[in-house]
């Protein structure tokens, strides 16, 4: 929802979070779709008008915007409490699941019904002030995640942190796993007041590689964002001039590996995933020159204009890097200690303690990657991504072969699909044994959108399923296994969810409406 009464967000990362589901059923697939009621929901509606700031867009809970007024509420909010419109993905946390955003706030929900439950305030378990909403899961369903710690006690950190998927039934007592998270490693940021924004991070079975990239947060400026009415966007910058560093922390000593690597400046969003061969860390990330991808969202480029305006001035590229876990002291200077067959990325020795990483450009024009699952961390070969050409609104989902570098394409007449997912099939035996579901919206009216479901190994069609209702391009989402759904049967009672085969009529987005498969 980009505007409330009056007021407009600026930025489509800003807009009120919108649930959607596709529950696949006996051969049927039934759609809900429902606000997220935050805080921020339940307060924008009460004012009719935007109350609380987003990432593009900052707003003020009292209407009286003179700079007197401002100054006296800087004064008692040196950065504002930050949004809980959980807009980016969904995730799982032994059994409870959290619409997550990049702030301190998650909100759990029902992922059956799509009722927003409490809001969670990481810092109660945790100190971080931002947490990415990319965390990673252990085979057990362990969440292993980072966030930033920002000037507290004098220091700016990157936190990674670990929440168990159970707690041993003498301490639960009704308690959530949240409270028994654990502070796994701490990195010094390099900069007081200049940390990094990071959106993910990878993992393999023994390390974590986080990226410190030189596209940074300017705390000064987000301290004085509210007093100066601008937007926390405006207190991000992307430095050219310095570089990346790859951090690599062993998972076993809880410490990083002491080698400085570093490379180019570069802007990464998404990790594809990472893994340990031969004496070296290869990891594959979605890069990107520079920070414009923010830029193109500014919801008045996407209204008019479109093409000329959302071009990219940037394109999402799928590189590979590689990082020696150890340096050979009798290599001379300028060697490339990458010896691995798998790549040509190279990882020149400056001296003994710094290493100087070049990636394999793998393929251009993809984002919101995906893998099998069970592959993350390790060994793997596909790469599942929404293909992105000359704009950042997909316009085909692909699979990348990383062996033999080839592609399959699934693209359809004006259709824009979302983040493909990966569901492996049961007892699958191949890593793309299974099929791949996305979301697909349509510019063209006399079109529905539709579920795609594909053969994750041929890419083509198996299945779809029309749904007579608005749809939105969505962000990011969650397979969850029918094995989950123990209150499946409750859902099933209630009436909101119907196979709404035939369905037809308006769609409201608290409803549900749906049409079976063809
Ligand atoms: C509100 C808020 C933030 C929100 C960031 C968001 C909402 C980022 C979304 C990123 C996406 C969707 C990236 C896709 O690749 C910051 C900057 C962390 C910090 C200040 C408060
Ligand atoms: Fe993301």
């Amino acid at each position: 929802m980009h505007t409330v009464g009056d007021s407009r967000y600026n930025h489509w990362f800003d807009g009120l979070a919108l649930l959607h589901s596709f529950t696949i059923r006996d051969g049927e697939v039934y759609y809900r779709s429902k606000y997220l009621k935050s805080d921020t929901y339940n307060a924008n509606v009460e004012a009719n008008r935007i109350v609380v700031s987003e990432f593009g867009t900052m707003a003020y809970p009292d209407p009286c915007k003179n700079i007197f007024s401002k100054a006296f509420s800087y004064l008692s909010h040196t950065i504002p409490d930050f949004t809980d419109n959980c807009l980016i993905n969904i995730m799982r946390c032994g059994e409870d699941f959290y619409a997550t955003t990049e702030t301190n706030y998650m909100r759990r929900i029902n992922p059956q019904t799509l009722e927003t439950l409490e809001k969670v305030d990481y810092r109660k378990y945790v100190a971080i002030n931002l947490a990415t909403a990319h965390p990673h899961y252990d085979e057990a369903g362990n969440v292993l995640n980072m966030g930033t710690s920002i000037v507290d006690k004098g220091r700016t950190k990157y936190v990674i942190f670990k929440i168990p998927a159970t707690v041993p039934e003498a301490n639960r007592k009704g308690k959530s796993p949240l409270k028994h998270t654990e502070v796994f490693c701490s990195i010094p940021s390099r900069s007081l007041l200049s940390p990094s924004y990071y959106h993910s991070f990878g993992v393999t079975q023994n390390y974590v590689v986080f990226l410190e990239q030189p596209f940074r947060l300017d705390i000064l400026k987000m301290a004085t964002a509210y007093m100066r009415g601008v937007s926390w966007a405006s207190c991000m910058a992307f430095h050219r001039e310095d570089k990346t560093h790859i951090h690599i922390i062993d998972q076993r000593t809880r410490k990083p590996v002491p080698t400085r690597f570093y490379t180019d400046a570069m802007v990464v969003f998404h990790h594809v995933n990472a893994y340990e061969e031969g004496g070296c860390i290869v990891f594959d990330v979605i890069t990107y020159k520079d920070s414009s991808l923010y830029d193109l969202f500014y919801l008045a480029n996407l209204n008019q204009d479109f093409e000329e305006n959302s071009r990219l001035t940037s394109v999402p590229t799928l590189r590979r890097f590689a990082v020696p876990l150890h340096v050979d002291g009798n290599a001379e200077v300028g060697t490339n200690l990458i010896k691995v067959a798998s790549t040509t990325a190279t990882a020149l020795k400056e001296r003994d303690d710094q290493v100087y990483c070049q990636p394999e450009l793998l393929l251009e024009g993809l984002e919101l990657p995906q893998i099998n699952y069970t592959h993350n961390g390790k060994p793997y070969r596909y790469v599942f991504a929404a293909g992105v050409q000359w704009s950042p609104i997909p316009t085909q989902i692909l699979k990348y072969d990383t062996l033999t570098k080839s592609s399959l394409r699934w693209g359809e007449e004006s259709c824009w699909p979302a983040e493909p997912l990966f569901v492996p099939a049961p007892g699958a035996k191949d890593e793309d044994d299974g099929v791949i579901l996305s979301a697909i919206v349509s510019t063209d009216p006399q079109k529905l959108p539709f579920l795609l479901i594909l053969d994750a190994k041929s890419f083509t069609e198996l299945a779809r399923a029309s749904l007579a209702v608005e749809m939105h391009l969505d962000l990011h989402g969650l397979f969850i296994p029918d094995a989950d759904g123990a209150a499946r049967n409750q859902a099933t009672s209630e009436t909101e969810q119907a196979p709404a085969s035939g369905c037809q009529g308006p769609h409201r987005p608290d409803g549900a409406g749906g049409l079976g498969l063809p």
